[in-house]
Parts: structure tokens; C-alpha cells; sequence
């Protein structure tokens, strides 16, 4: 569905350019549930507003469910954004009309769009779990059924590829579960991609693979060692493998064969004041050495 290699996103102000970010290189399947996490400024929004056609690479390539994204025009974009992509924010319920009902809410930019002869308002409400809600004003409905309004919106024009921002961001713990709870379930019945940054590490564990933006490079994958759903099983069975991992921690090794370390290993003694490593084979693998380190064996 999404296939980004090298790209680029470089801002340009008055006095000075942000490097935001510097070849990133990213693969997401048909039908994936994935999360992006990342520190404040790695580049996690940017990327997403270019997987949204919000804003344009600077270089690279981007392709999207076979579009290549880099050579769109104006008109180009406008399709795309209608046909291919659902946005979710974290603060959409504030672009929700407090005084209407779900339903109305629903049905107004379904209009402006001229979204016809796609699901109805209230389908898409029965689709996120809110069609006992359908006559409520928003003002009556929960900050995580507002959500879910949101949700319906960005589902109204039937995309492929949805888009969330910090979805759960101003939910609490028990909202939120249940907003992921949902994405799970349009993605397994719908088949839609659904692709969630967030700087919650909880949240990023529910899904079967993380990619980890640093300095907006991709840094690390973790991948489920076994699915959600068996994970469950285990909890159930209070069969809970202590100290062992939900995820497999991979580093990313790009096509020149650069690598990042993950955060906090060279802060040991040895790595740190130097920007040097050892590099060995042994046994089939690379190890790292500091580079005063002798060889043991
Ligand atoms: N429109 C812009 N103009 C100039 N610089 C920008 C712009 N948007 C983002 N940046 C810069 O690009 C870098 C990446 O920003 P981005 O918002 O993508 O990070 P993020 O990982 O989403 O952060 P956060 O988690 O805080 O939202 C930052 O250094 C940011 O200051």
C-alpha cells in the first residue's frame, strides 16, 4: 500500500532550512494495522501529511496503493485526498458541531463532498458501534464516541489508507482501548490500512508491527512475536510469560548498509565519548565492540 524509499522533507523558512525528514525509508502492506512512534520532532507528522497528500516531499519517492505521490499536480492531489485517504486527528470531535446530531455531523461533510451513493450516515455510525447514538447532538455523546464520529467521517469516502495522528491522545486509558479496539476491527472486516502515529508506547504494543522514526529516518521495527489475539489467549489463560517481550526489536539497516543503534545501547562505557565501533564477525554475526575493547576468546 505505501512504499517510501529515501524521502525527503526539507522546510524552508526566512533564514532557515529543517531538514525534517533526511531519506526515510518505510513499506506498509494492503491490509496492515501498523503504528509509527517517535520522539517530539523526529518527523512523525510530516511524514503523515505526506502519506496524506497534506504537503509534497522535497525527494524521494512515495508511492501510495500504486500513485506516485511526487509527481502529482493540484488536481491530482484533490482526487487523492477524496478517493484514497481518511484523516483521523487527535482533536477532530473540536471540528464536530456540538448542536447536531451523530448523524448530522456525519451527513454534512458527506454533502460538501458530494460523497452520493456511498454508505449512508447512519451505516457508517453502525460500522464504529454508534448506532444507538445516531440521534444524539454531539454534546450528549462521550469524548471517545466523539471520536468515533470522527472516525465514521474520515470513513465516509470509503479510503483505502487511513490516516490517524495521535488518535487517543486526549483520551483516557479505557477510551482509548476502545478506539484502538476499533480500528482493529474495521481493519479485520473491512480489510482497510491503518497506519497510527503516536508517542504512546501502549498503544504502539497493540499493533502487530512499530516502525520507530529517529531524526526522521526509520530506526528500528518491532514486530508481535505472536498475534493480538493469542497474546490475549495467554492473558486469559494467565499463562503471562514474565519479562518476556510483546515485540521483537529489529534495527533498520538501509540499502548503503547504515545502521542506528538503538537509543541508549552506546551509553555504556567504552561507546561513549567515541565515534568509533569495532566491527567483527564471529560465528555468523556482527558484533560491536568499543574500540579500545580487546578481544576476549
Ligand atoms: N511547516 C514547518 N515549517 C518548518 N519546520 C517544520 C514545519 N513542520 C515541521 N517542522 C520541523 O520538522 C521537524 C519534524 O517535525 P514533525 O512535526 O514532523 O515531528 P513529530 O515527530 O510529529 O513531532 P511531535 O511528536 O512533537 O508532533 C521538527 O524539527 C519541526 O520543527
Amino acid at each position: 500500500m505505501i512504499q517510501c524509499e529515501g524521502l525527503v522533507k526539507i522546510y524552508k523558512t526566512a533564514d532557515l532550512e529543517v531538514v525534517a525528514l533526511q531519506g526515510l525509508d518505510m513499506k506498509v502492506e494492503d491490509g496492515e494495522l501498523m503504528a509509527i512512534i517517535g520522539n517530539s520532532g523526529s518527523g512523525k507528522s510530516t511524514l503523515l501529511n505526506m502519506l496524506g497528500g497534506l504537503d509534497k516531499p522535497s525527494a524521494g519517492k512515495l508511492l501510495v496503493d500504486g500513485k506516485d505521490l511526487l509527481t502529482f499536480g493540484e488536481k491530482d492531489l484533490v482526487k487523492y485526498k477524496r478517493d484514497t485517504v481518511g484523516f483521523v486527528w487527535q482533536n477532530n470531535a473540536r471540528n464536530l458541531i456540538p448542536y447536531l446530531t451523530a448523524r448530522e455531523n456525519v451527513e454534512l461533510p458527506m454533502l460538501l463532498r458530494g460523497n452520493r451513493g456511498r454508505a449512508s450516515a447512519s451505516e457508517l455510525l453502525e460500522a464504529v458501534g454508534l448506532g444507538h447514538r445516531i440521534t444524539n447532538r454531539l454534546s450528549e455523546l462521550s469524548g471517545g464516541e466523539q471520536q468515533r464520529v470522527a472516525i465514521a467521517i474520515a470513513l465516509a469516502n470509503e479510503p483505502r489508507l487511513l490516516l490517524a495522528d495521535e488518535p487517543t491522545g486526549s483520551l483516557d486509558t479505557n477510551t482509548s482501548n476502545q478506539v484502538l479496539d476499533l480500528f482493529r476491527t474495521l481493519n479485520r472486516t473491512i480489510g482497510i490500512t491503518i497506519v497510527i502515529v503516536t508517542h504512546d508506547p501502549l498503544l504502539a504494543r497493540k499493533v502487530d508491527r512499530v516502525v520507530q522514526i529517529r531524526d526522521g529516518k526509520t530506526s528500528a521495527e518491532m514486530i508481535r512475536r505472536v498475534s493480538y489475539a493469542e497474546e490475549l489467549a495467554l492473558l486469559d489463560a494467565e499463562n503471562v510469560r514474565h519479562g518476556t517481550e510483546s515485540h521483537i526489536e529489529y534495527a533498520v539497516v538501509d540499502k548503503a548498509g547504515r545502521l542506528q543503534i538503538p537509543a541508549g545501547y552506546l551509553d555504556l562505557g567504552g561507546f561513549k565519548d567515541s565515534n568509533k565501533v569495532r566491527v567483527e564477525m564471529e560465528d555468523g554475526r556482527i558484533i560491536l565492540y568499543p574500540p579500545e575493547a580487546r578481544k576476549t576468546g
